[in-house]
């Protein structure tokens, strides 16, 4: 390569910055903040760990400053610091101006004589007033309110290199605490609340814009000139940010191939149990698909009309092939290059057809993926022995479907086979002539044979809590979603055994919920209460990727009104802060894959449901305009952010590897269904995404061991966010009162429909 230095013309070349990553602690909110501070500058991300100081040093003078990313641990844990540490250490001529945030102002600290302290109490996702100088980085800057993410602090040395440039005042929990610093001799400055999240005001963008007026004046002062770019060095620092992938073929000139068939019925009484009962739900050997908006605000209800040729796609994580199968037949496919989400992206390629704009689903890809097929993706270690014991995702390609519209009590029937008008004629006339009444209601009574309910030992989890408290105080987690599973173990004695279906409509009365579904695909069955849509993406052009995550509940009553309910969420520093620190997480998953274009449409509203007040906020991501990715970005932003947005955010806490890999040796199971995701990829490219919480699964029995006395295991997953403000026996509590929700449908046993 050639390094000679070249006079870098400022006006043909626009500013590139190396962005050092210390794992996804919100690296991406970063770069956004950095792109709306510096306009039109380039960032390239690299991992803390990429390289070696020595391997890296050739290529610095390519870059106009460095940024040095938040992180968890400790600055002083050569594993959680990686390559920062020494880059305050560079030699004399390769200096270059450098902005650290957090992590990056504690290792910069300590490597200036600052001595490392833990806070006595720590803050994660709290809103502070900051104190500063109104000189240098906050030259020309008002009042400043931070969100702060940190245990750990420095104190820095008397007449030291370092000069403080603002402060918290923490009062008696810490005192004050350094905010902000620069060095006297060097081109570094940095600070220690997080000016990319989105609840910090006055100390963002315009502390950014700031730090690149200085490092500008230092490079002019300094005499130090930019090499202009080489291509070599993208291979070095990569593709810069954002980088959407493609491993899809290019698109066909004509993608759509045919109309979806589709005939309308306006029938508001129908009932979706009945529509499912017609469809042949009954039948237990048989797979079958509901997503069911079973209560406000979910509106639209979609039954898979599946076939006995209908395409089953189960998938392992780690395995090199998928299973497709077709009735009877199964084969094996050989994945080659791709991996499961471009192979199923191959597929949906190969499907594309036009029906009408109203209807949410045309056909597609229906089903479920486990919580592992995320862990994997972070590149996170699985637990041993997890491999291929049950697939990991599991998919059928829905061809004939019903639509049910809860607002106006239409009904679309469609196919996406060609020539299949009589099936949606016929159709439509026998949904014509089925009773119209509302949804039966089903009646129980206590089961003659109670089932077998093995709870999470208490002790445990509280200790488990408390362990994960720790890691929180030591700064390696922000926020843990905490987890365990409840086993019930139905007697093969019991005189009368509910099917699935029965259960899920005691489900779905007990608790109605608005991503409501049952999913039978042997091996696994699926009966889920969700609340909660993790993520929809609409249907091309102009993509539009929303995430919603709920965090904070209180329970209907009519003492809580909803100003009431806004006091205990909307007001309560915890709840806030648990619901912050997932907002900017899910902020961090979008600009991953979308770039700059994230917005928080709706922060902590106070939401309305059947029995409870949510906290919900509501973030929203799309490809700029015009954006010329090599390979039709517009139909591969949805599934991309669904792959890298997996597991979601809502169930692992923040920053979200470290998270995982913490909770991993604080469970003792493979989460498996529970804390995936459900829903469907329509063949218009749209697709919409549940969490799977407030579900029961089971897999059949050819493909579990059961107990020589079990006719059927069923198991249920709960948890909450544990976060520093935690106590111990709330959680287990809130544990509990999730479960309930649930597990209330196995100690009943229906006794009559009426
Ligand atoms: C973990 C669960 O729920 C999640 C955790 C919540 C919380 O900690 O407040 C709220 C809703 C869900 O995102 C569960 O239902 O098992
Ligand atoms: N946000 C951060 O960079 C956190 C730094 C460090 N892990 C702490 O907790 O103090």
């Amino acid at each position: 390569m050639n390094c000679k230095a070249k006079p870098k013309t400022a006006t043909i070349e626009p500013p590139r910055l190396l962005l050092i990553d210390s794992y996804d602690s919100f690296t991406f909110n970063l770069a956004s903040l950095c792109r709306q501070a510096i306009p039109s500058c380039i960032i390239h991300i690299i991992k803390n760990d990429d390289y070696t100081i020595r391997e890296l040093q050739p290529y610095l003078g390519y870059f106009s400053a460095i940024i040095v990313g938040p992180g968890p641990g400790s600055p002083d844990n050569p594993q959680d610091i990686g390559i920062v540490k020494d880059l305050w250490k560079i030699e004399e001529g390769h200096v270059l101006p450098i902005f650290g945030v957090c992590l990056g102002l504690q290792s910069m600290g300590i490597e200036f004589g600052a001595q490392l302290q833990q806070l006595r109490v720590v803050k994660h996702g709290q809103i502070s007033h900051i104190e500063h100088t109104g000189t240098d980085l906050f030259h020309g800057i008002g009042k400043v309110d931070a969100v702060r993410y940190h245990s750990l602090h420095v104190v820095l040395p008397e007449n030291g290199e370092l000069q403080p440039l603002a402060w918290a005042d923490d009062g008696i929990e810490n005192g004050r605490v350094i905010m902000a610093t620069k060095h006297t001799k060097r081109p570094f400055w940095s600070v220690q609340y997080h000016p990319e999240s989105v609840r910090t005001e006055g100390g963002g963008a315009d502390v950014v814009r700031n730090f690149w007026n200085l490092a500008q004046r230092w490079t002019r002062e300094s005499g130090r000139s930019i090499r202009s770019w080489d291509s070599v060095v993208d291979r070095v620092a990569g593709n810069p940010w954002p980088h959407l992938q493609s491993h899809s073929p290019p698109p066909t000139p004509s993608p759509y191939q045919s109309n979806v068939i589709t005939a309308i019925l306006d029938s508001p009484n129908l009932s979706i149990i009945a529509v499912c009962e017609m469809l042949g739900v009954l039948i237990e050997s048989n797979p079958f698909v509901l997503l069911d908006s079973a209560a406000q605000p979910g509106r639209f209800s979609i039954i898979g009309a599946l076939m006995p040729e209908s395409i089953q796609i189960t998938y392992s994580v780690g395995d090199s092939f998928i299973v497709i199968k077709r009735g009877q037949a199964s084969t094996r496919e050989s994945l080659g290059t791709h991996d499961i989400w471009s192979w199923l992206a191959g597929f949906m390629r190969a499907h594309k057809f036009r029906g009408h704009e109203e209807i949410p689903f045309w056909g597609g890809f229906i089903g479920q993926i486990n919580y592992e097929l995320g862990v994997h993706s972070l590149q996170v270690p699985l637990r041993e022995n997890s491999k291929n014991r049950h697939p990991d995702l599991n998919f059928v390609f829905v061809e004939r479907s019903i639509v049910l519209d809860s607002i106006t009590g239409r009904l679309y029937i469609q196919s996406i086979i060609p020539h299949d008008d009589s099936w949606v004629a016929e159709t439509k006339t026998r949904l014509t002539t089925l009773p119209q009444r509302v949804s039966p209601v089903v009646e129980y009574e206590q089961p003659t044979e109670p089932p077998i309910i093995t709870f999470p030992s208490k002790e445990r989890y509280v200790s488990r809590i408390n362990e994960a408290k720790e890691h929180l105080f030591a700064g390696r987690s922000y926020e843990l979603c905490l987890t365990a599973h409840t086993h019930i173990s139905i007697p093969k004695s019991s005189d009368y055994i509910p099917s699935s279906w029965e259960r899920y409509k005691l489900l779905r009365q007990n608790n109605p919920a608005p991503h409501s579904a049952y999913l039978r695909l042997q091996p696994t069955t699926l009966l889920s209460s969700s609340p909660e849509r993790f993520l929809a993406f609409s249907r091309p052009p102009g993509v539009i990727c929303q995430l919603r995550p709920i965090k904070g509940t209180v329970r209907k009553a009519p003492d809580i009104t909803r100003s009431v309910a806004e006091e205990l969420l909307a007001g309560s520093v915890k709840e806030v802060a648990e619901n912050l620190m997932i907002v900017d997480l899910i902020r961090h998953d979008l600009h991953g894959v979308v770039g700059d274009d994230v917005q928080v449409k709706k922060f902590c509203n106070v939401e309305e449901y059947e029995t409870v007040w949510q906290l919900v906020s509501v973030i929203e991501g799309k490809l700029p305009r015009g954006t010329s990715a090599s390979l039709d970005p517009e139909s591969e932003v949805g599934w991309n952010v669904l792959k890298r947005s997996l597991p979601p955010g809502i169930m692992t806490g923040a920053p979200k590897k470290r998270s995982v890999e913490i909770l991993q040796t604080l469970e003792d199971h493979n989460r498996s269904v529970y804390s995936g995701v459900f829903g469907y990829w329509c063949v218009s490219g749209s697709g919409d995404w549940s969490v799977t919480i407030r579900s029961c699964f089971k897999y059949d029995q050819r493909d579990v061991s059961l107990d020589q006395c079990s006719a059927e295991e069923w198991t249920i997953g709960a948890g909450g966010a544990i976060t520093a403000l935690s106590n111990a026996e709330a959680e287990w509590d809130e544990m509990l009162i999730k479960l309930q929700s649930v597990l209330r449908i196995f100690r009943a046993a229906p006794s009559t429909l009426k």
